[in-house]
């Protein structure tokens, strides 16, 4: 398992993905597509961007029932992403049928991650809102046990989480981190967010960078950044 940073390229269409993957001339940085790029163009804008040999991360958070899941799963298994997800509130029947589903007729699949609470989630909101009453840590660390029970890889959570998850579940159980801002920059939507650096001081494996790298008025230094901080390359 590699340490990488992975740019949410959460854009409208394809013609904006590509022209901003264009930018990154000699080099292939690892990709997002999420709901909002595949909704738009479809399952073809994974084979495009795979085509130009960059790793993909779909990130469509399947929770639905278990049957639905594994169908879904069985859909998304030809498309030759590298890694992709569910929510793990759907519980372990639902993440074991999501495997199944996944898993090719030669034993292949790509990683399989869960979500345990979106990193725009706080406390407050998940006790107020969601009546979930144990501390955020917890459930995520519990989610993360549930998601490693089903024989999933590892786990979207904060940066802040990763250390816990990798005590309760092993070094080698994946921690896939959105809810990066550089030092002092606005949280936007995001409720439990660290720096680069700070994910990697707690053990992040992946990093997840959208906007910060996006929005940004040289997305390549943006993303030179990430690497820097978090790499150290
Ligand atoms: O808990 C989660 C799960 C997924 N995401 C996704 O990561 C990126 C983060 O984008 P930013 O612009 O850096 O905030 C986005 O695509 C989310 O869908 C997440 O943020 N939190």
């Amino acid at each position: 398992m590699g340490k990488d940073v992975i740019i949410a390229c959460d854009f409208p269409n394809k013609k904006t993905t590509l022209d901003f993957l264009d930018k990154f001339t000699g080099r292939k940085p690892f990709v997002k597509i999420g709901m909002e790029l595949f909704y738009a163009e479809g399952p073809d804008i994974v084979r495009e961007i795979k085509g130009r040999g960059h790793q993909i991360f779909l990130d469509l958070k399947l929770h639905d029932i278990p049957n639905t899941v594994e169908k879904a799963m069985a859909s998304l298994s030809g498309l030759g992403v590298d890694m992709t997800n569910v929510h793990a509130a759907g519980t372990r029947d639902m993440m074991e049928a999501a495997l199944r589903g996944l898993t090719r007729p030669d034993g292949s699949r790509p990683i399989l991650i869960a979500v345990t609470q979106l990193t725009s989630t706080s406390q407050e909101r998940m006790q107020k809102e969601l009546l979930i009453d144990a501390p955020l840590p917890q459930v995520v660390t519990s989610y993360a046990q549930n998601a490693k029970a089903a024989g999933l890889d590892g786990v979207v959570c904060s940066p802040l989480e990763a250390g816990t998850i990798h005590e309760s579940c092993g070094r080698g159980f994946m921690t896939v981190t959105p809810g990066i801002r550089f030092a002092g920059a606005a949280a936007d939507d995001q409720s439990r967010i660290t720096t680069p650096a700070k994910a990697k001081e707690m053990g992040s494996d992946y990093i997840v960078v959208g906007r910060p790298i996006t929005k940004a008025d040289d997305p390549v230094a943006a993303y030179e950044r990430c690497l820097t901080e978090f790499l150290d390359q």
